[in-house]
């Protein structure tokens, strides 16, 4: 983020977008979508987050081109966010660390999101492992979409903020920041942080902060919500970024474009 900014690129092969791109709806046609955004992107972002969802969609051969997108990032020496949100009971979610955390797993990632829902506490396995080789995780805590509220916000303190907490402890004593990533929308306003009771500035957490460009938030959202956080705030925006596509030159202006905005509003 140092070197690049704080833009991450969102990996998301929507059935429209490949239609846009004149591509098939496919595993060849993913393939295709995959390997001009890496090529286009790469030095113009601080990392890419594929979503897993866009991949598994189309079964085990899908799934081969998110390892090989992988595999490319990591040769490329792209930073991976994987968004897979993975969550479950302890003893399983050691094999999602492993699926997602371990050297040389075929889907491994630098960082991959998990959700706390079945508690903080069983995502030990990630947590450690992460540590162990590494690499990062990035915890669900206000999710940029309207219905997340009904879970997040509810309690006092609300589960937003006693996830905060949590990851907190986790990051307590790490320079500059933590390996353990808190995920807040750039859709919420500093009101809504105020109220779930979570303070970000006092976590040593890094923030993924997704909602900007089709979700509706834009630069000055990112600089009112994440006022004082300059360093720790990696953007992911994927329909914002692919919709220029597909020729390559205007994918990598509409990336380094939002760069500059990004960096310019988080600055202020
Ligand atoms: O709270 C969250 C957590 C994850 N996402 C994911 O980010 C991208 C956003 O895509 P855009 O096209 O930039 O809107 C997508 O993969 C979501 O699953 C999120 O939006 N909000």
């Amino acid at each position: 983020m140092d070197r690049h900014g704080p833009l991450c690129v969102g990996l998301d092969p929507h059935a429209h977008l490949l239609a846009a791109w004149g591509l098939p709806d496919t595993p060849e046609g993913l393939r295709s979508f995959s390997a001009t955004v890496l090529e286009a992107v790469r030095g113009e972002c601080a990392a890419i987050k594929p979503q897993s969802a866009f991949f598994e969609r189309h079964g085990a051969a899908g799934v081969a081109v998110l390892e090989e997108v992988l595999a490319a990032s990591r040769e490329r020496g792209l930073l991976t966010v994987l968004d897979a949100k993975r969550g479950d009971i302890g003893s399983t979610m050691g094999a999602y660390a492993q699926a997602y955390l371990s050297d040389g797993a075929p889907l491994a990632a630098d960082s991959v999101t998990l959700s706390p829902y079945l508690g903080y506490g069983s995502l030990r396995p990630a947590v450690d492992l992460a540590r162990q080789t590494g690499r990062g995780v990035w915890v669900l805590g206000l999710t940029s979409n309207p219905e997340g509220a009904g879970v997040q916000l509810v309690g006092s303190p609300t589960v937003a903020a006693r996830v905060l907490a949590e990851v907190a402890q986790d990051d307590a004593g790490l320079e500059p920041f933590g390996d353990v990533g808190v995920v807040v929308g750039a859709t919420l306003d500093p009101d809504d942080l105020a109220a779930a009771g979570v303070d970000l500035a006092g976590a040593g957490a890094p923030v993924l902060a997704p909602g900007v460009g089709a979700q509706g938030a834009g630069a000055e959202d990112l600089a009112r919500t994440f006022a004082g956080l300059t360093e720790r705030v990696l953007v992911p925006v994927s329909r914002g970024v692919l919709a220029a596509g597909p020729a390559p030159a205007d994918l990598r202006r509409q990336a380094r474009e939002l760069t500059a905005e990004l960096r310019a509003a988080l600055r202020r």
